[in-house]
């Protein structure tokens, strides 16, 4: 196993309100890690820190030398007045030759919206552009914060299953954001979950039956296996 990055002791608090406490974190190549927690818990302080965006008040961090990382952030404010196709988009800042363009929105089944302008993409479109942005300098580590933002539920699926391909082919490691727990609990190697503090951490089965977990999300005690339901009855009718 090659260690990507590996912190201890993070700390991090602002307005006398400590955000992150004790944070110990290993990032593996070739492993998928979820980052868990409810609203406000610290998950996107933590990938700023661990990232190097944002110095920690205290604690270590080690990253392996020449580390690449690809980023796919949360929100990426696009100018709606600027005409901007994906291949320009996956050109900024810097230029890159159109085959590894093309290579990259083949690897996320995108190519086909190449010379589509990114303005007029669908949610799910646009998560995979965003995607094949972090992907695009072929980095070792692909941090993903919630990955599947504005994406439908069979979206959902199809884009966590293709993060798990592009990890199985690129044998990089991956950490991830994500607040869909099914999901994240059938297609991860190892959670975190985090309230400021690391609740637990391990693989998904463990975490599940942590006490702490239960407490924070209770109503998805039952998680381990993915399971569909319909609550709902559809009425031919009502289509036609
Ligand atoms: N620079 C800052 N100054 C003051 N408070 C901050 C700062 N950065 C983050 N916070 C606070 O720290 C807490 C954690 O924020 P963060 O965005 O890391 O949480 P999160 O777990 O990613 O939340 P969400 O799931 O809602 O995206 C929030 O209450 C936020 O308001």
């Amino acid at each position: 196993m090659t260690t990507l990055i590996k912190a201890s002791g993070l700390g991090f608090s602002r307005q006398e309100k400590q955000i992150l406490d004790n944070i110990h974190v290993t990032l593996e190549k070739g492993s998928l890690v979820t980052l868990i927690g409810p609203n406000g818990a610290g998950k996107s302080t933590l990938v700023k820190i661990l990232l190097g965006i944002l110095p920690p008040d205290c604690g270590q961090i080690e990253r392996l030398s020449g580390l690449k990382i690809g980023y796919m952030p949360q929100k990426l404010h696009i100018d709606n007045t600027m005409p901007l196709t994906v291949s320009r988009f996956l050109s900024l800042p810097q230029k890159q030759p159109a085959l590894r363009i093309e290579q990259v929105l083949n690897m996320t089944g995108v190519v086909h919206l190449a010379n589509q302008y990114v303005q007029k993409l669908s949610g799910g479109e646009m998560q995979r552009v965003l995607l094949s942005r972090a992907l695009i300098n072929e980095p070792d580590l692909l941090v993903l914060d919630e990955p599947v933002q504005g994406v439908d539920f069979t979206g959902e699926v199809a884009l966590y299953e293709l993060i798990q391909r592009i990890r199985d082919e690129l044998g990089c490691g991956i950490l991830m954001v994500s607040h869909d727990l099914h999901i994240v609990m059938a297609k991860t190697d190892q959670v975190l979950c985090l309230n400021h503090h690391l609740c637990c951490s391990g693989e998904p089965e463990t975490v599940s039956q942590h006490p702490e977990f239960r407490q924070l999300f209770g109503h998805h005690s039952s998680i381990g296996v993915y399971t569909h339901h319909h609550d709902h009855h559809h009425h031919l009718s009502e289509q036609g």
